[in-house]
């Protein structure tokens, strides 16, 4: 695979259900290591957005026009081998609902096992082995035990660090995560996105973030995309889209959240930290962000630079 060029590029994405177009052309970039949230109302296609990126439409659902190339590599017109195997070993997806999306008659640690296996990266007896150790970094309790059981025996909250699991065993380019804590308690939610944060930090996974929460866009991404019915109006790093929005879309979502509008200070601040970064992800989140981006400065996981501004319309 090639490193020029942004690692997702989506342009000019048009695509429908049955006659209904609900995607009118969307542009988008993903760099490498960046974290991209795309925000907006319920029903302004963020969903049939991820779907279409991965080839995961539903029936009814089709690509219309545009291009989709990953890591230089069209995939729009990939066939449905080329693209089940780049999702799982490089594209990494974590779906909504964590109950619907795992088998409920295989036991956990077959099903984390299972997509080792898929992608080469372990047999049938290394996979059993790697499987609770994976189960172990998306901090499931009890690793060991979970394993041998099936989904219906945990939580929500632990059937979605399960999912972020087999998202992310095989160190994926890029993870899709389609509001990954809509289905769960929001006592839990905060958790599972730090989760998801350290994950991510510690393997230098881009990611493709989608959600209706502003605040979770603030606090978790690099950059945000704002759609609206179907089009991207704005996009740009997080803190330009808060502190000046130009689009009235934006401006009014800005302002439906006022408590994002003053980033707060605090004396205890990382020295290369973010405001909007500090008033969210927990400690661990932000030092592990760190270290990914020291490791990049000596080349070993590169993390763009985060003070980019573009598309903004
Ligand atoms: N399977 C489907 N069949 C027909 N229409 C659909 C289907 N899924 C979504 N739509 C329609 O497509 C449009 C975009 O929906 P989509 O789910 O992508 O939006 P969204 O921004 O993700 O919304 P939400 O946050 O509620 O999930 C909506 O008008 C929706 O009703």
């Amino acid at each position: 695979m090639s490193a020029a060029g942004p690692l997702l590029r989506v342009s000019g994405l048009r695509a429908s259900y049955g006659e209904a177009e609900v995607l009118h052309g969307i542009d988008l970039t993903v760099d490498r290591g960046e974290v991209v949230a795309v925000v907006g109302e319920s029903g302004s296609g963020k969903s049939t957005l991820a779907h279409a990126t991965v080839g995961l439409l539903p029936e009814g659902g089709h690509v219309d026009a545009g291009r989709i190339e990953f890591d230089d590599e069209r995939i729009d017109s990939a066939s449905e081998r080329r693209l089940s195997r780049l999702r799982g070993a490089h594209i990494g997806v974590v779906p909504q609902d964590p109950t619907s999306s795992l088998n409920p008659v295989r036991r956990v640690g077959d099903q984390v096992g299972e997509i080792l296996r898929l992608h080469g990266r372990a047999d049938r007896r290394s996979a059993a082995l790697r499987a609770v150790d994976i189960l172990a970094e998306a901090g499931v309790d009890r690793p060991d035990e979970r394993a041998g059981q099936y989904p219906g025996e945990l939580s929500g909250g632990q059937r979605q660090r399960v999912l972020i699991g087999i998202a992310l065993a095989c160190s994926p380019e890029l993870v899709i995560a389609d509001e990954p804590t809509s289905a769960l308690d929001v006592t839990v939610q905060r958790r599972i996105l730090d989760l998801l944060d350290t994950r991510i930090a510690e393997t230098g996974a881009a990611v493709l973030f989608i959600t209706h929460d502003l605040g979770v866009a603030a606090e978790r991404a690099d950059r945000i995309v704002v759609m609206s019915q179907g089009r991207v109006v704005e996009s740009g790093p997080a803190r330009d889209i808060l502190t000046s929005p130009q689009h009235p879309y934006t401006v009014g979502l800005v302002a439906a959240a006022p408590h994002l509008r003053r980033p707060r200070t605090r004396a205890t601040v990382p020295s290369d930290g973010d405001p909007l970064l500090r008033d969210g992800p927990s400690g661990a989140v932000l030092a592990a962000r760190r270290v990914v981006a020291d490791r990049g400065r000596r080349g070993v996981v590169r993390r763009p630079p985060r003070t980019d501004r573009v598309d903004r319309r």
